[in-house]
């Protein structure tokens, strides 16, 4: 019998009774910094008996809907950081983008219950829910002609019911509001939950149809309804963003609830298997923020202990960033595989949402801009531990300030220009700190061949009713041989890079 089964409320009283006490006095002890690291970083065995209370773990695998575990530890650590906010760069670029971005959070809290929006911007969740239905197509049709009409009829109900629904003066309002810093009358974390909602919106309008046809491929640029431009420039400009493109912020990370759920879809009413390869899939990139905050954390307190002078402390950070990128890559090495997100559904059904490809006429030099869509090169955790390393950046400047928003930019900046990895001797102390240093690139390097592997698995399967594309570089070579050689060529140059 387990453990668990055999505990009568009497003894489960007295044990937890003990454990407290054992506890209290341990954490009133000078063994209390020691400890606060320890549990924050490792699961403690409950056998049941902490059910209803809240553990401070990071969350490893399966759903974040038990990620309120972490707020203890998060909220550890932005006290932490915001108190070192006065003494160091690094500190309050990282507390700027929590307070501010991340409407005091992160990842950033991202509010989806509608129906504590202002009252004006209700209207898009509700056109979400009469369009969300109708942009999968169960069987995908290789004709151009019926492909056409389907993308013909869904951009004009999508366009008739945002003239009909909403009252676009009244977002700009409110929209202005947020940009003279009245965040009472349009929190950040709503602000946040409509990025993402007018995010979708945009997505679902320009491919009308998933999977991605060639036809919504070739198109070139796409006039879109006023009610998805002007909220989308605005909010772009907030976040520092100049792609009419969503972005692994807009789409992904704030595609969460603040109870963990996964809100907007892309192929409602499909079946089980397309449905969660789908959400596993979104799931990895606010998960990688969820476990990324001891990472961040532990970046921002090596820095600041190095330039205090403090190398055992910093050795004692670094070798934290080290053990916290185990749990954090199982997010990626557990889910991208067959058996959580099905090769045979991803490209076609999942993949081509995230992508865009169409653009403008750059009205100040006349040249015609296109912009990509979502990649994982957007991710923040790749380019912080990359700027702590040395690194130079993968995305090149113009396509970071597409994609990556201001503050984040910003904190990978100040994390590299306080990088120390270069002034580090090979002797005692220093020499320990470059061997953890040493340790996390394997580690990277490991998490950079594994992702060329399983890229190519997912990008070969077969979509005949389109052309070679990724979301991140849109479209691609002639044919699929070509394509990946062209994609291989980044992700090889990023793995020799990584030393
Ligand atoms: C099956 C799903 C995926 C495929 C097919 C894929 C494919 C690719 C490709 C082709 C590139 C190189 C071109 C580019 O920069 O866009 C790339 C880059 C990258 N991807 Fe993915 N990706 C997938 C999922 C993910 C996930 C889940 C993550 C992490 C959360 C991720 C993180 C990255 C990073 C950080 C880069 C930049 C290069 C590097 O740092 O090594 N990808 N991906």
């Amino acid at each position: 019998m387990s453990l668990e089964l055999a505990m009568t409320p009497l003894t489960e009283f007295i044990l937890l009774s003990v454990l407290g006490s054992i506890f209290t006095i341990l954490f009133s002890s000078p063994w209390r910094p020691w400890l606060m690291k320890r549990f924050s970083l490792h699961s403690i065995p409950s056998f049941g008996l902490f059910k209803g209370f809240t553990l401070s773990s990071p969350v490893l695998s399966g759903s974040t809907s038990n990620h309120h575990t972490t707020d203890v530890i998060s909220r550890q650590k932005f006290d932490t950081i915001h108190n070192l906010s006065d003494c160091h760069e690094v500190a309050s670029s990282f507390s700027n983008l929590v307070n501010q971005d991340g409407a005091g959070s992160w990842p950033p809290k991202s509010n989806h219950d509608e129906s504590t929006w202002p009252a004006c911007l209700q209207a898009y969740k509700e056109i979400y829910h009469e369009m969300a239905p109708l942009l999968p197509a169960e069987n995908v049709s290789l004709d151009d002609d019926t492909n056409e009409r389907r993308i013909f009829e869904f951009r004009s109900l999508f366009t008739q019911l945002l003239s009909q629904k909403v009252n676009l003066a009244e977002v700009e309002r409110l929209l202005q509001a947020a940009d003279a810093g009245r965040w009472d009358v349009f929190p950040r974390d709503v602000y946040n939950g409509f990025y993402c909602c007018v995010a979708w919106c945009r997505h679902a309008y320009r491919w009308a149809s998933i999977p991605v046809v060639r036809l919504a491929q070739l198109e070139k640029s796409i006039a879109f309804p006023d009610e998805l431009t002007v909220p989308w420039n605005s909010m772009q400009m907030h976040f520092g963003l100049d792609s009419e493109s969503g972005n692994n912020m807009s789409n992904l990370v704030l595609n969460f609830s603040t109870s963990g759920d996964y809100t907007l879809k892309i192929n409602t009413g499909l079946s089980t298997l397309i449905q969660s390869s789908e959400e596993e899939f979104a799931r990895i990139f606010h998960e990688v923020e969820v476990i990324g905050v001891p990472i961040y954390s532990s970046i921002v307190e090596s820095i600041v202990a190095h330039a205090r002078g403090d190398k055992v402390a910093s050795l004692e950070h670094v070798r934290d960033i080290k053990d916290q990128l185990r749990p954090l890559l199982s997010s990626y090495y557990d889910r991208v595989h067959d058996a959580k997100i099905a090769k045979s559904v991803w490209l076609s059904r999942v993949q081509g949402f995230y992508a865009w490809g169409v653009g403008h006429q750059n009205s100040t030099n006349g040249e015609w801009e296109k912009f990509d869509g979502l990649s994982g090169n957007q991710v923040l955790l790749f380019q912080a531990l990359d700027a702590f390393l040395g690194l130079e950046a993968y995305l090149p400047k113009l396509i970071q300030e597409r994609n990556v928003p201001r503050l984040q930019r910003r904190f990978c900046e100040v994390v590299k220009k306080h990088g120390f990895r270069d002034e580090l001797g090979d002797e005692g102390v220093d020499g320990k700190i470059k061997r953890e240093f040493e340790d996390i690139v394997k580690r990277l390097r490991v998490f950079r061949s594994a992702h060329r592997t399983r890229a190519k698995v997912y990008l070969t399967q077969p979509a005949p009713e389109r052309l070679p594309m990724t979301a991140g570089k849109s479209l691609l070579k002639e044919d699929m041989d070509q394509s990946l050689l062209f994609l291989d060529q980044f992700m090889v140059g990023r793995l020799q890079q990584t030393v």
